[in-house]
């Protein structure tokens, strides 16, 4: 669903993703994880074609719209300027498959207000919600798109517990249903808990690309995060606790 060999992504003249190959398959939630600055935006952006780049990335060669069928992308920032209703703006979404699937469009829209909690929203301004409740409006939009995959930078960021773990939840629903998810977030619990592997970026580079169990270890925390954690394997699934920083 989504091949990288070689991207690297570069900011003016300064190379910020060096040569990451990778791919992703049907099935799949990608938890992308590093910390600040470490390149995961740009990897994104650039794994969609949205920052000029060297190497390849399957999806970056297509036409934007179909481009847009492939994969929809959930940026980071979320503000959303116009005044349309939540239904309205979720329906937008739609617009890469043109007016030949209304009636499957306007069930998409439905399903993807149900998933994310919002059939009580339809008919609001969505410049009238809450930052988290715009976030949410925002996802089911990508979720509305009925994109195979979904690239999501930092989609849970400011949402409370029960919408960043529904919001996972419906990910992994994604992925069930044959799609995937390649998505960042710094909440290293929620990605050992929800997502099939992790890719860590650390300066630029991809340093880790495995389950979570894998990928997580003590050594890596240390030197990627500068932390020490707690993890656990548990019945309910992993628990992981960052418990101290270490000096850097
Ligand atoms: N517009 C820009 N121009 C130049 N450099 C940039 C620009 N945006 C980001 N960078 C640099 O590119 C590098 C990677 O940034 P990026 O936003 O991809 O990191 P990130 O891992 O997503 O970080 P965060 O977790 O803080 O969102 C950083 O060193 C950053 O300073």
């Amino acid at each position: 669903m989504l091949k990288l060999e070689n991207l690297t992504v570069l900011r003016g003249e300064c190379p910020v993703v060096d040569s990451v190959s990778a791919r992703v398959g049907p099935g799949e939630v990608i938890g992308l994880i590093g910390p600040n600055g470490a390149g995961k935006t740009s990897l994104l952006r650039g794994a969609m074609g949205l920052l000029s780049h060297r190497g390849d990335s399957s999806l970056s060669a297509l036409d934007p719209m179909a481009r847009a069928r492939a994969a929809a992308w959930l940026p980071q920032a979320r503000e959303i300027a116009w005044g349309l209703s939540v239904a309205d703006l979720v329906a937008l979404g739609r617009l890469p498959h043109g007016r030949d699937q209304a009636t499957r469009g306007a069930a998409a829209v439905e399903e993807a207000l149900r998933r994310m909690g919002l059939d009580n929203y339809r008919d609001r301004a969505a410049t009238q919600l809450s930052g988290g409740e715009q976030a949410r409006v925002l996802i089911a939009r990508a979720l509305a798109q009925e994109s195979p995959l979904i690239l999501a930078d930092e989609p849970i960021a400011g949402l409370d517990p029960a919408a960043q773990i529904a919001t996972m939840q419906v990910f992994t629903a994604h992925a069930q249903a044959g799609g995937a998810v390649v998505t960042s977030l710094h909440d290293l619990g929620l990605a050992a808990r929800h997502c099939t592997r992790l890719w860590v970026m650390d300066r630029g580079r991809l340093v880790a690309n495995g389950a979570p169990g894998e990928v997580l270890t003590e050594a890596l925390l240390a030197e990627v995060f500068h932390i020490r954690a707690h993890f656990k394997n548990t019945p309910e699934g992993p628990v992981f606790q960052p418990l101290s920083t270490l000096g850097v």
